[in-house]
C-alpha cells in the first residue's frame, strides 16, 4: 500500500491540494489507493520520505502572495535527496473562523500558518481591531487550536472549519485577491515522469565566492533560451553567510536545451541537486518552452556518422 505524508492535520490546504492530485490522471497512478498520514510540518513531511516510512509527501511549495515557501525549499536542499514527481495550484481564500458564539470584538489572538498570516493581516486589522495574530504550524492546526479554546480565531480553509465543529466569522478573506499557492508531490529519487512539452525543472545549487559566479550559472541558462520562472537563495546554515540558490525553469530534463544546460550548470556550480522535471499543472503553460534544437541534434548526428551533414 503506498502511503503519502501531507501538511496535516485535516483540513488543510495541503490536504485539499492532495485530494486534487489524486483525482489527476498523471499523478493518480503514483497515488492509487494511497494512505494519507498527516505531518505536523513539510520537514517532517519530507523525512518520513526519506526513512521510507511514507511513499511520497505532498507539501506546499510557492504561493503567489508570498513567494517561495521556505520551510519546504529549506528541507528539499538538505538531506538524502529527494525529486519531485507533480505539481497542483489551488486557489487561496480563507475563512475567518470561530467557536459558536464569538464576536469579531471576542477575538483576542487569530492563530494561523505564517503563509496565510500573510495573505489576511491588512484585512486583519480592518475589521478585528482587537486582534493579535499568531502563528502556528498550519491552518488547520489553527482550528484545532480555536476549537481547544487555545486561540479565538484562524484563518482557514471552510472544511477545516466543518471537521472542528468551528463557524465562519467572515468567508472569502484574502488580502490580495486570485491568490494560488503551488503544492508538489515528493518522493525518493525515481526516472522523472515523461517529458509533456510543458514541464518545470528545479534545481538547487552552491556557488563559489567569485566574481561573476551567479552571472555565469545563469548565462548557461539565457544562452540556451531557457526560461526561469522562480529563483531565490536561503541560507546553507553551514558556513555563515554562504547561500544556496534554488531555481525553477521551464523544460525536462529530456529537453536537450536543459539537458545541457544541466551538464553546464554541474561544471559551474557546487554541489548541483537536481529536484526533478514533472509537468506544470493542468498541462498549463509553464512558461516559453526551451526551443528543441531537433534539427542542429540531426545534424550532429550526421556528422558522426560520417555522412553528408549539408
Ligand atoms: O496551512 C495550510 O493549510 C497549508 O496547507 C500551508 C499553506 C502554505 O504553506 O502556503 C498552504 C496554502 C496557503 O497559502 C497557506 C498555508
Amino acid at each position: 500500500m503506498v502511503t503519502v505524508a501531507y501538511l496535516g492535520p485535516p483540513g488543510t490546504f495541503t490536504d485539499a491540494a492532495l485530494h486534487r492530485l489524486r483525482a489527476d490522471a498523471r499523478a493518480s497512478v503514483l497515488l492509487a489507493d494511497a494512505e494519507a498520514v498527516p505531518a505536523g510540518t513539510p520537514d517532517e513531511a519530507l523525512a518520513m520520505v526519506r526513512a521510507g516510512t511514507a511513499d511520497y509527501a505532498c507539501v506546499p511549495f510557492e504561493n503567489s502572495v508570498d513567494g517561495t515557501v521556505n520551510p519546504t525549499s529549506d528541507a528539499l536542499a538538505v538531506g538524502d535527496p529527494l525529486q519531485i514527481f507533480a505539481e497542483t495550484e489551488l486557489d487561496v481564500v480563507f475563512a475567518i473562523l470561530v467557536r459558536p458564539g464569538t464576536a469579531a470584538d471576542d477575538v483576542r489572538v487569530l492563530r494561523t500558518h505564517p503563509v496565510a498570516a500573510a495573505q489576511v493581516r491588512r484585512w486583519v486589522g480592518m475589521n478585528l481591531p482587537r486582534a493579535h495574530i499568531e502563528t502556528t504550524s498550519s491552518t488547520a492546526a489553527g482550528a484545532e487550536e480555536v476549537a481547544a479554546g487555545t486561540a479565538d480565531a484562524t484563518a482557514a480553509p471552510a472544511r477545516a472549519g466543518e471537521i472542528n465543529g468551528l463557524v465562519p466569522l467572515a468567508e472569502n478573506v484574502a488580502d490580495i485577491g486570485g491568490a494560488r499557492t503551488r503544492f508538489v508531490l515528493v518522493g525518493r529519487p525515481a526516472p522523472p515522469p515523461p517529458r509533456t512539452g510543458s514541464d518545470r525543472t528545479c534545481v538547487i545549487f552552491g556557488l563559489p565566492h567569485e566574481p561573476n559566479s551567479l552571472v555565469q550559472a545563469l548565462t548557461e541558462l539565457s544562452i540556451r533560451d531557457i526560461d526561469l520562472t522562480r529563483i531565490g537563495s536561503r541560507p546553507t546554515r553551514v558556513e555563515r553567510f554562504t547561500y544556496l540558490f534554488h531555481v525553477d525553469l521551464v523544460g525536462h530534463i529530456d529537453d536537450p536545451a536543459v539537458a545541457e544546460a544541466l551538464v553546464a550548470l554541474r561544471h559551474r556550480t557546487a554541489d548541483l541537486r537536481y529536484l526533478g522535471s514533472w509537468p506544470v499543472a493542468g498541462g498549463g503553460e509553464a512558461g516559453a518552452p526551451p526551443p528543441d534544437r531537433a534539427e542542429e541534434i540531426d545534424w550532429l548526428d550526421r556528422l558522426r556518422r560520417g555522412e553528408d551533414a549539408g
